[in-house]
C-alpha cells in the first residue's frame, strides 16, 4: 500500500486529539488553555459530543472508535526505519528476512505513536525495544519457521529475560551466561535495545520496562500452554491475556521517549494502571483485527479475539469481528473517560503521559492499517 493511501485513511477528528496535539506541542509538560473551553484532557472529554468513529483501513476491519494519528512525518519514519534495519543487521535479528522487516516499517510505527518527539535517536531506541519484543514472539512463540516450539518456550523466555535484568553469576559461570546471550539474536537485540533506551530512561523507567517485559513473557508462556493443549481459551480469559500479551512495554515508554519522567508512584497508582492497561488491551485488539488475515495463513494454531469469540459464541466469523470491534471501542471509551478524570486531577506529567497514551492509540491504529506485516501474506 502506498504511503499516500495510508495517509488518506479517514480517522475520527476527536476534540481530544486537538488537545493532545496542543499538549504535545508544549515544550514543558503543562496544560494549555483550550480556546472556548476548560483545560486538560479530563475537561475536554467532559465536553465531548458523539463523534464519528474512525473508518476502516484494513480489509475486513470494521470502523473503530480510535483517535487519529497526531502527525505523519514520512521522512522521520524512513530515517528511523533505516537505522532500525542497520541495527537488526548488526545483531543478526531476522537474518534473511530483513526486507520484510523494512517493508513492515516499524520506524513508521515509532514516528506515528510517539508524536511528542522528533528526535530520531529516541524513536530508534524505542523501536529497537519494540522490534526485539516482537522478535521474541516470532522466534519463540508464533513462527515455527523461525524455530518456535512450545516445548522450548519456557527455557528460551527465561534466558531472554536475563538480557534486560542481567544474571549475576559466580565468576566461573559468567562466560557461559555471556555466550548464551550473544549466540541468540533475540537475546542480543533485547540487551542492545535496552542499553540504547538507558540513554533516555532513568532507573525507575527502566525498571518499569523490565516489569512490563516480565509480564509479557508470562503471557507468552500462557499462550504456549494453550497451544500445547490445543485449547481455545474462554473470551474473558483471552481478554485478560491480551492485557498482558500486549503493547504495554511500548506504551510504557511514552514519557522516556518524550523526554520527561512520570514518577514511579503515579505510574503504579491503581487508577492509572487501570486506565493504561485498558488502553494497551485496546491497542492490542487492533492488532488482532488487522492481523487476522496473516494468522489465517499460519500453519499453527493462532489466537485472536474474533477466533475466540466465534468458538465460544458460535457465531459467524463476520459477526465475531463486529463483536471484537465493539469490545475494542468499549475499552477505548473507558480509557478516554478514566484518563479524562485522572488528567483533571493529576500532575502535569500525568496529563502529558495520558495524552501520550491517547496519541499512541492513534498512531498504532494508523500503522496497523497500512503495514505490510498485515496487508501481505
Ligand atoms: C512490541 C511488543 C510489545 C510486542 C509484544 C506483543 C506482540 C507480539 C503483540 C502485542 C502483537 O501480537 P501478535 O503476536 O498477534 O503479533 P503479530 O500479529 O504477529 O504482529
Amino acid at each position: 500500500m502506498s504511503l499516500l493511501s495510508r495517509m488518506t485513511a479517514p480517522a475520527a477528528r476527536h476534540e481530544v486529539a486537538g488537545l493532545v496535539a496542543a499538549l504535545l506541542s508544549s515544550p514543558a509538560p503543562v496544560a494549555r488553555t483550550v480556546p472556548g473551553g476548560p483545560t486538560g484532557l479530563g475537561t475536554s472529554a467532559a465536553r465531548l459530543t458523539p463523534r464519528r468513529p474512525a473508518a476502516a483501513g484494513g480489509a475486513g476491519v470494521p470502523e473503530l472508535y480510535c483517535p487519529p494519528a497526531v502527525r505523519d512525518d514520512p521522512a522521520l519514519a524512513a530515517e528511523v526505519n533505516e537505522a532500525l534495519l542497520a541495527w537488526a543487521g548488526e545483531t543478526g535479528l531476522y537474518a534473511g528476512r530483513l526486507e520484510r522487516v523494512r517493508a513492515a516499517d516499524f520506524g513508521r510505527l515509532m514516528m506515528l505513536a510517539h508524536p511528542d518527539t522528533d528526535d530520531p535517536d529516541r524513536l530508534l531506541a524505542a523501536g529497537k525495544c519494540a522490534l526485539a519484543e516482537w522478535a521474541t514472539d516470532d522466534y519463540y512463540c508464533d513462527d515455527e519457521s523461525m524455530g518456535s516450539a512450545p516445548v522450548l518456550l519456557g527455557a528460551q523466555l527465561g534466558l531472554a529475560y536475563t538480557a534486560v535484568d542481567p544474571s549475576h553469576l559466580p565468576a566461573r559461570y559468567v562466560p557461559a551466561g555471556e555466550k548464551a546471550l550473544r549466540e541468540d539474536p533475540v537475546r542480543t537485540s533485547l540487551r542492545s535495545g535496552f542499553a540504547h533506551l538507558s540513554r533516555y530512561a532513568d532507573a525507575a523507567q527502566l525498571n518499569r520496562l523490565r516489569h512490563e517485559i516480565a509480564v509479557l513473557f508470562v503471557a507468552y508462556g500462557q499462550e504456549g500452554s494453550w497451544r500445547s493443549q490445543g485449547r481455545m481459551p474462554a473470551v474473558w480469559e483471552y481478554l485478560a491475556h491480551r492485557q498482558i500479551n500486549s503493547f504495554l512495554p511500548c506504551i510504557a515508554l511514552v514519557d522516556a521517549v518524550g523526554g520527561y519522567a512520570l514518577p514511579a508512584a503515579e505510574y503504579a497508582d491503581a487508577r492509572v494502571r487501570r486506565a493504561v492497561t485498558t488502553a494497551s488491551t485496546a491497542a492490542t485488539l487492533v492488532n488482532d483485527l488487522y492481523s487476522m488475515a496473516k494468522e489465517d495463513h499460519s500453519s499453527g494454531v493462532e489466537f485472536n479475539l474474533p477466533a475466540v469469540i466465534a468458538a465460544e459464541e458460535r457465531c459467524s466469523p463476520r459477526e465475531a469481528v463486529e463483536r471484537s470491534a465493539r469490545i475494542h471501542d468499549e475499552l477505548v471509551r473507558t480509557f478516554e473517560a478514566e484518563a479524562a478524570a485522572l488528567a483533571a486531577a493529576g500532575s502535569p506529567a500525568l496529563r502529558r503521559f495520558l495524552a501520550g497514551v491517547w496519541a499512541w492509540l492513534g498512531g498504532n491504529r494508523e500503522w496497523h492499517s497500512g503495514s505490510s506485516r498485515y496487508t501481505t501474506s
